[in-house]
């Protein structure tokens, strides 16, 4: 837990001025922080108000926690803020040459256009919905075989599947089906660690003169899991170059996969001045697997949480699903935006559950004053959406899990695009998510299938908990389990390749297979 002290308000600091701080800590000030910083951040707003300084250890830091202020860092004074402050873990699993940590200039301009461009495109989304396709379906149908009735650990196969679908994005079917398997739960496990660690409060981070000594063993753990990362990924990048030596590669463009492009990008960088190397690439793709993985899986685990909690919610969801998508067909990605039920609900857990709290710590390279008060450059900038969501004066009753209210939004004000400050759950402005397009079908096109295809009840005597454990993800304190009940009577899973019609029903109320048949036969 990082030391603090010494907190002024807007209440207690001079209007237009420079703050003044204070070079020693008040005796009486808490020595520490609680590990839930959201929650110490915004009991902090409601004493200092919505724009405060704290020094966390020697690091100064300005917590902001209204809408109107959110708007003047990350549109108003945009290229100000719009750097990240990098943690000394997020530097040591990147080198900081991601898109995440990497300072705001042509190198990271450049990253986030190609991913934009060879990732994100609507036409590549478009021609990779059978790769999501393929891995959801892969899941309903182990459940199906051999779930049903039995509690299921919702983070853990969600978390499996997404990581599934991000890989298959970036390296396509470079490895075969039980090798990729094998691969996904040794990345599965170091990729959580990398993400434990990132969102770990590091005194490092808040002495960075104590940095070197480590005292937290942070930076020894990050590098101790690295190599096994490093094996993974150079295992993929060798099977695509050796493809791409052979000359036998797909030439269809709108099948590349994002590995392909960055190889082809290096290729082209050799001989030239700048560099683009095998070490960048692996940033980018880390940054691609932890964008990808912990926000929507945690995201999901909360949906199926609160739907859980709120029955009536879940009854009105699924009904929806029966009527847009029927109960002989399966959810398609074309089914999701006539899915407004369900998209209110999935608002609604952004809002009581956002993935990331507090986005991104900002860090001003100038001073700017932000609703009058002179934040200094080179501090570290808080933006705590999470008091924001849980604020009266802004939505009506807060705590409660209420879809409804996101229902009927004709004027777009709570689409995701970072223009209704209330509202942020991708971050705004020029270092806001580049991944929502994709991360929202992932989470809505996913939920949509679990609900569709299942009824979900609690193991018995079980209540839900809707506990948060902050993080850099902020994830559910103890992990959810629900078990699964066909809700289908017939599941048609056909996949692209090895197409098979699996036919299910119960007997007893017992769920049996009644038909399996392959290549349609
Ligand atoms: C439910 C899904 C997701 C949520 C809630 C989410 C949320 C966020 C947030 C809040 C930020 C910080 C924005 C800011 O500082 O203003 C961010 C940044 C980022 N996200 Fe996501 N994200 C999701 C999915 C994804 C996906 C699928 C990818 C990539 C495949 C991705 C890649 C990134 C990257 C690269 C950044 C850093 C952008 C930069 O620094 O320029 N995210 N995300």
């Amino acid at each position: 837990m990082p030391p603090f002290s010494c907190i002024h308000g807007n209440s207690r600091i001079q209007k237009h001025k420079s703050l003044h701080f204070h070079s020693s800590r008040p005796a009486n000030s808490p020595p520490f922080l609680n590990p839930n910083l959201h929650l110490q951040f915004t009991q902090l707003a409601h004493k200092y108000g919505p724009v405060y300084k704290l020094w966390l250890g020697s690091q100064l830091s300005v917590v902001i926690s209204s809408p109107s202020l959110i708007k003047e860092v990350v549109r108003d004074h945009d290229t100000i803020f719009a750097n990240h402050d990098p943690s000394v873990a997020g530097i040591v699993a990147t080198g900081g040459l991601d898109i995440v940590w990497s300072p705001y200039g042509k190198y990271w301009r450049d990253m986030r256009k190609l991913f934009a461009r060879e990732m994100l495109s609507n036409n590549n989304l478009q021609a990779s919905y059978g790769l999501r396709r393929e891995e959801v379906r892969r899941v309903i149908g182990d459940i199906v075989n051999t779930k049903i009735g039995k509690p299921i650990e919702i983070g853990e196969f969600v978390f499996r599947t997404e990581l599934n679908v991000i890989m298959s994005l970036l390296w396509g079917g470079l490895i075969d089906q039980e090798e990729r398997d094998r691969l996904g739960a040794e990345f599965r496990v170091k990729i959580s660690k990398v993400v434990d660690l990132m969102g770990k409060p590091n005194v490092s981070d808040f002495f960075p003169g104590l940095a070197r000594f480590d005292f937290q063993g942070v930076e020894r753990d990050m590098r101790s899991i690295l190599p096994g990362l490093e094996q993974i990924f150079d295992s993929v990048i060798d099977a695509r170059m050796k493809i791409m030596t052979a000359g036998d590669e797909n030439k269809d463009e709108s099948r590349k996969d994002f590995l392909g492009v960055l190889l082809e990008l290096k290729e082209q960088e050799v001989g030239k001045t700048s560099s683009f190397g095998l070490t960048q690439i692996k940033a980018i793709l880390l940054d691609m697997v932890i964008g990808a993985t912990d926000t929507t899986s945690t995201t999901i685990e909360w949906v199926l949480a609160e739907l859980l909690d709120n029955p009536g919610a879940m009854e009105k969801a699924q009904q929806e699903l029966t009527h847009v998508v029927g109960m002989n067909n399966i959810v398609e990605e074309s089914h999701i935006s006539k899915l407004h039920y369900l998209e209110a609900v999935v608002k609604e857990t952004f809002r009581l559950h956002p993935a990331l709290p507090l986005l991104l710590p900002r860090m001003p390279n100038e001073s700017r004053i932000i609703g009058g008060y002179t934040i200094p450059k080179d501090s570290k900038v808080f933006l705590n959406t999470w008091s924001i969501y849980r604020d009266p004066q802004v939505w009506e009753d807060p705590l409660q899990f209420k879809p409804d209210r996101f229902l009927n939004d004709d004027t777009g004000k709570f689409d995701y695009m970072g223009n209704n400050f209330e509202y942020l759950p991708f971050g705004s402005g020029r270092r806001m998510c580049p991944g929502l397009i994709l991360g929202e079908k992932m989470v809505m096109y996913f939920v949509a299938t679990l609900l569709h295809s299942f009824e979900w009840r609690l193991p018995e005597g079980k209540r839900v908990d809707l506990l948060e454990q902050f993080g850099i993800v902020m994830r559910r304190k103890t992990p959810l389990f629900a078990i699964p009940y066909q809700r289908l009577q017939s599941l048609d899973l056909s996949l692209s390749k090895d197409c098979f019609r699996l036919t299910t029903g119960s007997l007893l109320g017992q769920p049996i297979v009644l038909g399996l048949c392959v290549d349609g036969q």
